[in-house]
C-alpha cells in the first residue's frame, strides 16, 4: 500500500501520480488535502509519515509547492527517511543509499511527466544494504539521542 498526501500546492501532481499509480497496478491511500483551496502542509506530511511509521502503508510519497516543507515535517517522524527528488538520479540514489521511505516532490518545482518518471524510478529501485546500512544506523542513533529532549 502507498500512502499519499499533499498540501493545495501538491494537490494537481497528486491527482496525477494517484491515477499513474493506480493504472499501474498499487493499491493506493490518499491522505488529502481533496481541492486547491489553502492548507497547511505538516497535517498532510504527518498523515503519511505515520501510516508508514505504524506499517499501515509499506512507502509514502509526500507533495507540496516545492517539496520543502512536508519534507522537512515527514522527517520529524521516527523512523522516517523522506527524500525530497528533483530528478531521476536522486529518486534512484535516495532508495539505493538512502533506503527513502518518504518520496517528497514539489509541484511547483517539477513537471508531470518527470514527476511520474521520478516516481516510477523510486518505487522500481531497492536499498543496496551493506555499507549504506551502517550510515542509517548512524541516522536512528541521532534519532533516539534527541528524542525526548
Ligand atoms: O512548504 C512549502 C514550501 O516549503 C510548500 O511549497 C507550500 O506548498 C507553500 O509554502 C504554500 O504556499 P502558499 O503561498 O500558501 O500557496
Amino acid at each position: 500500500m502507498i500512502g499519499i498526501g499533499s498540501d493545495h500546492g501538491g494537490f494537481n501532481l497528486k491527482t496525477e501520480i494517484i491515477k499513474f499509480l493506480k493504472e499501474k497496478g498499487y493499491e493506493v491511500k490518499d491522505f488529502g488535502t481533496y481541492s486547491t483551496e489553502s492548507v497547511d502542509y505538516p497535517d498532510f506530511g504527518q498523515a503519511v509519515t505515520e501510516a508508514v511509521s505504524e506499517g499501515e502503508c509499506d512507502k509514502g510519497i509526500v507533495i507540496c509547492g516545492t517539496g520543502i516543507g512536508i519534507s522537512i515535517a515527514a522527517n520529524k517522524v521516527k523512523g522516517i527517511r523522506a527524500a525530497l527528488c528533483t530528478d531521476t538520479y536522486m529518486a534512484r540514489m535516495s532508495r539505493e543509499h538512502n533506503n527513502a521511505n518518504i518520496l517528497a516532490l514539489g509541484e511547483r518545482v517539477v513537471g508531470i511527466g518527470a514527476a511520474l518518471d521520478i516516481v516510477e524510478t523510486w518505487l522500481d529501485t531497492e536499498f543496496a544494504g551493506g555499507r549504506h546500512q551502517l550510515r542509517l544506523d548512524k541516522i536512528a542513533q541521532i534519532e533516539e539521542k534527541y528524542r525526548n529532549k
